[in-house]
């Protein structure tokens, strides 16, 4: 009888900062996709973004405090550390090299999964990892659902689960914008990364 395998959640992001948004796709993650635990990837150096982000340590030390205190997930500084530009499929590749046969789950918020086929080694990340997508609150407010119907080309054999998780409108580019005019974080991102950001004036023009 074939074992089902163990299912490990894989979510990066920039978390310049981490933000409530991102706390709610992580426990939503962790109550519906039946992961053995979830490996969360502050990114390295971020090519697909044109600005460049805040220092890492910032970035890690902020993860840390808004994602350890949540049981199942972990924290990985692997993209951080290695050099070079930040893809996805080398973190994909190095958890498969160090935990053979585990099903990896790769989950993206909305938008994120509509730039799939951007993405370095899109076809073989698909190949790797079942795609978990959460739905994205667009600034308009209209929230469209994701298809990946949508994506060109779709490779066969690509596999897409939904990701529930109730929609917010929250990025880190407007909390940035509200941190460099002083303004209240509260309901935006959890306490101790507030905190966090005002003790190291983050985000405030020079
Ligand atoms: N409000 C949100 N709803 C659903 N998914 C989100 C939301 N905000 C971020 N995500 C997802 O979290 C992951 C990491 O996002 P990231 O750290 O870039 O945050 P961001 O708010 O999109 O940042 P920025 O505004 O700086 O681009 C991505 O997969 C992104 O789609
Ligand atoms: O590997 C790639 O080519 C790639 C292209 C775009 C985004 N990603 C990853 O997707 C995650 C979310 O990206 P972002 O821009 O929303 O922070 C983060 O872990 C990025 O490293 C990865």
């Amino acid at each position: 009888m074939a074992l089902t395998p163990l299912r490990v959640g894989v979510f990066g992001g920039a978390f310049d900062p981490p933000h409530n948004a991102h706390l709610a796709l992580v426990q939503s993650a962790l109550a519906q996709l039946d992961l053995a635990e979830l490996r969360i990837f502050p990114t390295g150096q971020a090519w697909h973004k044109a600005r460049p982000l805040s220092a890492a340590a910032d970035r890690l030390a902020m993860a840390r405090l808004a994602f350890e205190g949540i049981e199942g997930a972990v924290v990985d500084t692997r993209e951080i550390e290695r050099p070079g530009p930040t893809y996805t499929l080398d973190t994909l590749r190095e958890l498969q090299r160090a935990h053979p046969g585990v099903q990896l789950v790769l989950i993206v918020g909305a938008d994120q999964a509509r730039s799939l086929p951007r993405w370095h080694g899109y076809e073989a990340i698909l190949a790797t990892a079942i795609i978990s997508v959460a739905d994205r609150a667009l600034p308009t407010g209209s929230s469209g659902p994701f298809d990946p119907g949508t994506l060109a080309p779709l490779p066969s054999g690509a596999r897409f689960e939904q990701l529930q998780i109730q929609p917010m409108d929250i990025s880190a580019t407007d909390i940035r914008a509200r941190a460099a005019r002083g303004e209240d974080l509260d309901g935006l991102v959890p306490a101790a990364v507030a905190r966090y950001i005002d003790r190291h004036h983050l985000y405030r023009p020079a």
